[in-house]
């Protein structure tokens, strides 16, 4: 099939609130990134965004305002990018836009992105493709992780099996075996629960280097109860965010005992020694003899993380898909870029493998400029 080969953009703001990823891609033929960019995020908008990740009064008027302002914050961001990248707008295709995930609730059926398309389409003049998750959701899946389709297509060896490792707010992984079925799920908490710490007690908002948490010991019955949760043993498909992992979750689990009057930096190993063990106990269950590891996300940035991940992981080799030629802080805007390709060609975005959908479908909706 005939597919229309050009510059798409995919805009991804991801459940750590760092920033609004743009990257501007060339697909079609191979992929090829043309730009990049990170945009901050106001603290205002950050905060009404938290405020709805959890039940609360008036949403659906805060809602309404959310999605408008984070409208009006994406398409600031790509009318920006193509100005730096010296870009007319007529030379884009489309633009896949995640949005922000307010709520995701797989097992009820929904979740939920904020940041109205129409908007975008309005004030960029450019075709966008949004709403990626619902359709899965439709037949049946968790509408999450959809980026292993993307890995798949970008990263799969059938020399060697591959585990594709995405460590942001929450940690997913790909499994890439040399033949047979993609597998993918939410291993649990990326970042999003060391931030949380670090910020209220360093008033920062991330573990540089993931030294302060290096600095700590960590407690191993503290680390026993968090891995009781039962979404740590539940078998694939699964998918997760901010309604489990927060620090009210870290809180209630530190008050039912002793363990509140760990010192902080303690307590930040035990939560860096959670994100590492529930990513290796992951990688280690699907029984591929020592695949090849590839990390993306800013979690690729957390030295000390990556470290203990060596050595829970050993034999396996662990690099950055950087050595697969993607540099890993744009993985997940460019992974939505080719889902907008995707969808704009009619082809099939999610995998029923990963997410438990009943069949493969084309993802999103289409929503015209002008
Ligand atoms: N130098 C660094 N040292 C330690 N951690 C870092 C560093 N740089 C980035 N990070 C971590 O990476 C996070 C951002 O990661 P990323 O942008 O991949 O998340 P996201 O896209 O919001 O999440 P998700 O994939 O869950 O949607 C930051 O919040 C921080 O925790
Ligand atoms: C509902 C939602 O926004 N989920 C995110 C989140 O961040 C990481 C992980 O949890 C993954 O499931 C997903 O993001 C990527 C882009 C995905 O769908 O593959």
């Amino acid at each position: 099939m005939k597919t229309q080969a050009g510059i798409y953009i995919g805009v991804m703001s991801g459940t750590s609130l760092d920033g609004i990823d743009v990257a501007v891609v060339q697909l079609g033929q191979e992929l090829k990134l043309i730009g990049a960019k990170c945009y901050p995020i106001p603290n205002e908008t950050k905060t009404a965004i938290l405020g709805l990740t959890q039940p609360g009064d008036n949403e659906i008027e805060r809602l309404g305002k959310l999605d408008i302002e984070l409208a009006r914050l994406f398409a600031a961001a790509i009318n920006h990018t193509l100005h730096d990248l010296n870009l007319n707008r007529s030379d884009i295709l489309a633009i896949g836009s995640h949005g922000q995930t307010i709520r995701h609730r797989p097992k009820t059926g929904f979740s939920l992105q904020a940041g109205d398309p129409n908007l975008i389409a309005a004030q960029t003049n450019i075709k966008v493709i949004a709403d990626f998750r619902r359709k899965d959701l439709a037949y049946g899946g968790e509408g999450a992780p959809l980026v292993p389709a993307f890995h798949a297509d970008q990263f799969k060896s059938s020399h060697t099996s591959r585990v594709i490792l995405n460590i942001g707010g929450m940690s997913n992984i790909t499994v890439l075996p040399t033949q047979g079925e993609v597998r993918g799920y939410d291993t649990g908490p990326g970042n999003v629960l060391l931030d949380a710490w670090c910020y209220r007690h360093r008033s920062l908002p991330y573990d540089q280097a993931g030294a302060w948490a290096a600095s700590g010991i960590y407690n191993a019955s503290l680390l026993e109860k968090l891995m009781s949760l039962p979404f740590f043993h539940e078998t694939p498909p699964k998918s997760t965010g901010r309604e489990q992992f927060n620090i009210e979750w870290l809180e209630h689990m530190l008050n039912q005992s002793a363990d509140y009057q760990l010192s902080p930096a303690d307590i930040q190993a035990t939560l860096l020694e959670l994100t590492a063990r529930s990513i290796s106990d992951a990688i280690i269950s699907e029984k591929h003899n020592a695949p090849e590891i590839y990390i993306c996300g800013g979690g690729a940035h957390n030295t000390a993380l990556i470290q203990r991940l060596k050595q829970l992981l050993e034999p396996s080799s662990i690099a950055t898909t950087e050595s697969l030629g993607m540099h890993p802080d744009w993985v997940e805007a460019a992974a939505f870029a080719w889902l907008a390709y995707r969808a704009l060609n009619g082809l099939s975005g999610n995998l029923p493998s990963v997410t438990g959908a009943s069949k493969e479908t084309i993802l999103g909706g289409i929503y015209q400029a002008g």
